[in-house]
């Protein structure tokens, strides 16, 4: 495979976020994710994920049913309880929130659908994941007819099948053209997860994520990935090379964790792997 396309902090080093002295929460970027019931622990995973990538503030909007179950074990994360479609449409439209994230646990359903409608409505960056993947797959027309603003599409093999109706193909060329004409079809970035992951933009770049050792292949992992993506849009990151950093970091943390690994193994890590980073960023 072309080194070139291998993905390598050179290509997105220069666009990490930075802190000013003056910084402030909001500043910092307001992420806002759906949770799910009964999987909890999905968007629990992302959340914590974002934060710790760098959002000055996450918030986790949940069924009123799972808001005890959310919020007894979170704590810089804020969880906010929604009853209805109409009481979620108001946290949704808050000005001050700069990316979302729906999918990881939010269950395969018409609620899952309209709400990253919703999402994609605001023309503000959008992570699209799991379940909200999957909610489209015998409509995946809808889903691209509504993609306004930065969007990335995260979906692992078995997601890929389902959303674009294309079995994965047996080759890393031929995978490589079914993420480029998804990503284009779908006028988004999309991240084809696997031991070597895909990322391909709309107007045709790709990058090849091999920083990634099999522990990985544990549930929550790309749970945890969701939140990183959405943590550095947030931050103001282009989407394509958000998801190649993300992806980056989600490995360095895997492979500094080293055997026994668990998706809530991963966060911790984050801080070691910004620092090794920022120190090649002053260099
Ligand atoms: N603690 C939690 O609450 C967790 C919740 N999770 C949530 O569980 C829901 C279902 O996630 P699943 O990933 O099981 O999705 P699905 O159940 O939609 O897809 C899994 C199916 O796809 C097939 N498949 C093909 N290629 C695959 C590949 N490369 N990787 C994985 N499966 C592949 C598998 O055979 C399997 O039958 C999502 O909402 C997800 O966010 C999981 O992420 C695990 C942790
Ligand atoms: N064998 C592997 N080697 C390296 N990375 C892997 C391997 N298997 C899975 N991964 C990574 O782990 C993550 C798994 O995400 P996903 O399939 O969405 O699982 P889950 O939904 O349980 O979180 C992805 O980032 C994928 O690239």
């Amino acid at each position: 495979m072309n080194d070139q396309m291998m993905n390598q902090p050179k290509h997105w080093l220069h666009l990490l976020p930075t802190l000013q002295t003056d910084s402030h929460k909001y500043s910092r970027g307001y992420v806002f994710i759906e949770g799910g019931y009964p999987m909890t622990g999905a968007a629990r995973l992302a959340a914590v994920a974002a934060a710790r990538v760098g959002a000055g503030i996450t918030v986790l909007a949940v069924p009123e049913i799972a808001f005890q179950i959310y919020a007894s074990q979170l704590l810089s994360i804020i969880v906010k309880p929604y009853a209805n479609a109409a009481t979620l449409a108001q946290l949704v439209d808050d000005e001050r929130i700069n990316a979302y994230l729906i999918g990881p646990g939010a269950g395969i359903s018409e609620h899952t659908r309209s709400s990253t409608l919703d999402l994609l409505r605001t023309g503000k960056p959008v992570v699209i994941d799991a379940d909200a993947l999957t909610a489209f797959a015998e409509q995946p027309q809808t889903l691209a007819d509504a993609v306004k603003g930065p969007c990335v599409l995260t979906p692992h093999a078995g997601e890929f099948a389902k959303l674009t109706g294309h079995t994965i193909a047996a080759t890393q060329t031929l995978k490589i053209a079914q993420a480029q004409a998804a990503a284009r079809t779908f006028n988004a970035t999309l991240l084809l997860k696997g031991a070597v992951s895909i990322i391909a933009s709309a107007d045709g770049r790709i990058l090849l994520n091999n920083n990634a050792p099999p522990t990985l292949a544990t549930a929550g992992a790309g749970d945890v990935l969701a939140g990183l993506i959405t943590g550095l849009l947030a931050q103001g990151m282009p989407a394509f090379e958000a998801t190649a950093a993300a992806c980056w970091m989600h490995g360095s943390a895997a492979t500094l964790f080293g055997p026994g690994l668990i998706a809530e193994d991963l966060s911790p890590m984050l801080p070691a792997v910004l620092r090794t980073l920022a120190s090649q960023a002053n260099h």
